[in-house]
Parts: C-alpha cells; sequence; structure tokens
C-alpha cells in the first residue's frame, strides 16, 4: 500500500496540530450555541473523530453519508444522499465536517438541502481544500491545509474505497488509478 503513494503532503503529527488549531476557533466561535455537528461520510470519519475532542464546548453529533466519485477520481457530478441525518436541523446552528472540498459540488449540495430545511445556520470546516479544482463558487468557513491539483488518499480519503486508513494525507501515484 505504501508503494501506491508518491509523496506524503502532512504526516500525522501536522494534522493534530492543525485539527487542534481549528477545534480551538470552533470552541471559541461556538460558545453558548449548543452545535449540531454535521460528520460527512464516509471521508470525514476521521478527521470528525479527531476534531470532536478537540472541541471543548456541549455539541450534538449526526451523520449523514452522501457519495459522487464512486471508483473515480473525477466526480460523477451526482451527489447522492446514501444515509440521512437522524435528526431534524430545524432551528439548529449546523456544522458540517467535510475531509476535502474539490469541484465543490458535494458542500453546495449540502449546504443547499440543509438551509432549505431551515437551518438557524450552516457553517462549514474542511481539513483540506483543493481551490483549483472548483466548478462551484464556495469557501468553507474554516480550513485546514490547502492541497495541489493532486488526486490525495489517507487520513479518511479513499481511491475505490481503499488507503482511508493511512494517518497522514499523500499524493496518489496515477498508475494506480490510470492501469485497468
Ligand atoms: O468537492 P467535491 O468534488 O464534491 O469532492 C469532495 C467530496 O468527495 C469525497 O466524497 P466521495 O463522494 O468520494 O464519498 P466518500 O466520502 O464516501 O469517499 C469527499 O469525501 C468529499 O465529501
Ligand atoms: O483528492 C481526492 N481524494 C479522495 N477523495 C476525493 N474526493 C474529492 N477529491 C478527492
Ligand atoms: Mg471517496
Amino acid at each position: 500500500m505504501l508503494n501506491d503513494i508518491q509523496e506524503t503532503l502532512y504526516d500525522a503529527e501536522q494534522i493534530q496540530q492543525k485539527v487542534r488549531e481549528l477545534a480551538e476557533n470552533i470552541s471559541r466561535d461556538f460558545e453558548g450555541r449548543n452545535p449540531l455537528v454535521i460528520c460527512v461520510l464516509k471521508g470525514a470519519f476521521i478527521f470528525m473523530a479527531d476534531l470532536v475532542k478537540n472541541v471543548s464546548i456541549p455539541l450534538e453529533i449526526d451523520f449523514m453519508a452522501v457519495s459522487s466519485y464512486g471508483q473515480s477520481t473525477k466526480s460523477s457530478g451526482v451527489v447522492k444522499i446514501i444515509k440521512d441525518l437522524d435528526v431534524s436541523v430545524e432551528g439548529r446552528d449546523v456544522l458540517i465536517v467535510e475531509d476535502i472540498i474539490d469541484s465543490g459540488l458535494t458542500l453546495s449540495y449540502l449546504i443547499d438541502v440543509l438551509e432549505r430545511r431551515n437551518a438557524k445556520s450552516v457553517t462549514v470546516v474542511t481539513l483540506f481544500d483543493k481551490p483549483a479544482r472548483r466548478t462551484v463558487e464556495l469557501d468553507a468557513d474554516y480550513t485546514g491545509f490547502t492541497l495541489p491539483d493532486e488526486f490525495v488518499v489517507g487520513y479518511g480519503l479513499d481511491y475505490a474505497e481503499k488507503y482511508r486508513n493511512l494517518p497522514y494525507i499523500g499524493i496518489l501515484k496515477p498508475e494506480v488509478y490510470t492501469k485497468s
């Protein structure tokens, strides 16, 4: 598996340091608001767990599973809800936790869904951002790292469901996804 990685971009320690910083900012900004923190599965599962452990204010969590990449390194353009939230977002301060914003399609779809369900506010934290690939104009409120225009894996992010368990984020060798 390690042989499939061309280059490590951020190691486990650098990621943990950044997650702590993001959690401190969120704790300060959401003081007294009891946010509903939504993990966008599957990619955000590791970031979500590490993040909330470092947030010091009361919060609630829920999960939503969406998918548009499947077995590809390019978005299909169609965002599918695979699992919806268990609770209502009406009147809630919602914090969406994403692993990566790439084309922006997943997030714009989710923000739209949550606003139509009358969330009081919708805020976004993403660990990784790939601004070069945007097809929809949008930015997160909190961003960990800005990445180059390469397909990356690890720390929750997959290619065809693999590599999510790597504790670091790295560029996947193109030959892994170009070979048939
Ligand atoms: O900005 P975008 O181009 O929409 O890409 C970002 C989204 O794509 C990935 O999810 P994916 O559809 O691969 O599902 P997964 O999290 O289950 O891997 C990733 O985890 C983000 O949710
Ligand atoms: O670079 C990426 N890697 C894994 N999943 C993704 N989903 C959008 N961009 C990426
Ligand atoms: Mg994926």
